[in-house]
């Protein structure tokens, strides 16, 4: 049966090396979706899926073609997204179990004072933003402000936003139950037609949530209405809404939702792809049911040599060894830093050395074994040194 012999060959290794390849392609497929435009991520799946035919067709112009404009491909890719990738890299590094710190949600308690307040300022039609940061840096994307550090408060949140007050303009940054700052200046989305109807308020408020991970809440002096920018989405809410959101919110930033949201059922279909994906990959260019030889011309090593001997120089310094294993181990071993490593502690003039095992060999994959070597059996032959 192919299937039970596939799986008497499959080592706990492979399963490793699949996992760890299936959690970079989902890692790779949740920033896609949250970052890159629709097409980019057809254009990525139809090349891979290309390549993948290729290979398996054994379309040798085709892969060629590939291997070749991988490298320029890739580059041009690093170039183009190069603030996308970074962005990436520091959502992956905000995740909890990387960061030292924690997040700057709100609390439970003060969400109740803030959905009270943004409720009470739409109906007054006094227009607000309002940052509430995630575990992402905002430093990087925002502008000015002034420090306040207070206490959440109804009055607080009204009286800043009032039309009057001079700190009125820009937006506020909540750390969890205290006003940080405000005044501050986001940036601008130039995703215009996602903006709607709303001016400059909601454009600061998307183009900040574009960027980083943060939600930003906007209050339209004009029409009265409340909309949260969150991933890259802005989506007009009621009270109620808000309220669920900003607790959900909360609860994301915990540590053990954030580990089980990367462990449980969220994302499944995602999750799904990746396996499968890397599960292809695995048996593209894995997978090899053959065994291969190959023989490198080895450099012996005298270890241990007591200090009255010297080696005969007439002894060999290189040694044939062929080696046997299924053909990916051997893309782990790197032929310039095999070694025939003797030891000499105990030799008496002549010492008779059989032909070597992998591990007497050094730098051999586990997977590797010694098939033969040439000479078969190394002789070693030492003097006194002269003088002595
Ligand atoms: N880049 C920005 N960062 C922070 N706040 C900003 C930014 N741009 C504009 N604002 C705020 O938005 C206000 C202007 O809002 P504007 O009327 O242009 O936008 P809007 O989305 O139509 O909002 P509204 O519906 O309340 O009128 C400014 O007075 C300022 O307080």
């Amino acid at each position: 049966m192919l299937s039970s012999e596939v799986f008497s060959q499959v080592r706990v290794a492979d399963f490793v090396d699949i996992a760890i390849v299936s959690i970079v392609i989902y890692l790779l497929l949740l920033w896609l979706r949250g970052r890159a435009s629709r097409s980019l991520g057809i254009v990525l799946v139809l090349l891979m899926g290309t390549f993948l035919l290729a290979r398996g067709l054994d379309l040798y112009m085709t892969t060629a073609a590939f291997q070749y404009g991988f490298i320029g491909l890739l580059l041009s890719f690093v170039l183009v997204f190069q603030q996308d990738i970074r962005h990436g890299v520091e959502r992956l590094g905000a995740h909890r179990w990387f960061a030292t710190s924690g997040g700057n949600a709100p609390l439970d308690d003060v969400n109740e004072t803030i959905v009270e307040a943004v409720a009470a300022m739409a109906k007054q039609r006094m227009g607000a933003l309002i940052v509430f940061p995630g575990l992402e840096p905002l430093d990087r994307h925002v502008r000015g402000g002034v420090d306040v550090n207070a206490d959440i408060s109804f009055p607080l949140l009204l009286s800043i936003f009032h039309a009057e007050s001079p700190g009125h303009d820009g937006a506020i940054v909540i750390d969890q139950s205290r006003i940080e700052r405000l005044g501050v200046h986001l940036p601008l989305t130039n995703k215009l037609q996602k903006v709607g109807g709303g001016g400059t308020r909601h454009a600061a408020a998307l183009g900040l949530a574009e960027r980083c991970d943060a939600m930003v809440v906007a209050i339209s002096e004009e029409r009265g209405t409340i909309s949260i920018a969150h991933e890259s989405e802005l989506t007009v809410v009621d009270a109620a809404e808000l309220s669920d959101r900003l607790s959900s919110y909360a609860a994301k930033e915990q540590p053990s939702t954030r580990a089980s949201s990367f462990l449980g059922l969220q994302n499944l279909a995602m999750k799904c792809t990746a396996v499968l994906l890397a599960t292809t990959l695995w048996f593209l260019f894995a997978y090899r049911t053959d065994t291969i030889q190959r023989t490198f011309s080895v450099p012996v090593e005298y270890r241990n040599l007591p200090a009255e001997w010297e080696v005969d120089e007439h002894n060999s310094t290189f040694v044939n060894v062929t080696l046997s294993g299924p053909e990916p181990a051997f893309s782990l071993l790197d032929p310039a830093t095999l070694t025939v490593s003797l030891e000499l502690e105990q030799i008496d003039r002549q010492g008779e050395f059989p032909m070597p095992t992998a591990p007497s060999l050094k730098n051999v994959p586990k997977d590797l074994s010694v098939e033969r070597t040439i000479p078969a059996v190394i002789s070693v032959e030492v003097q006194a040194k002269s003088g002595e």
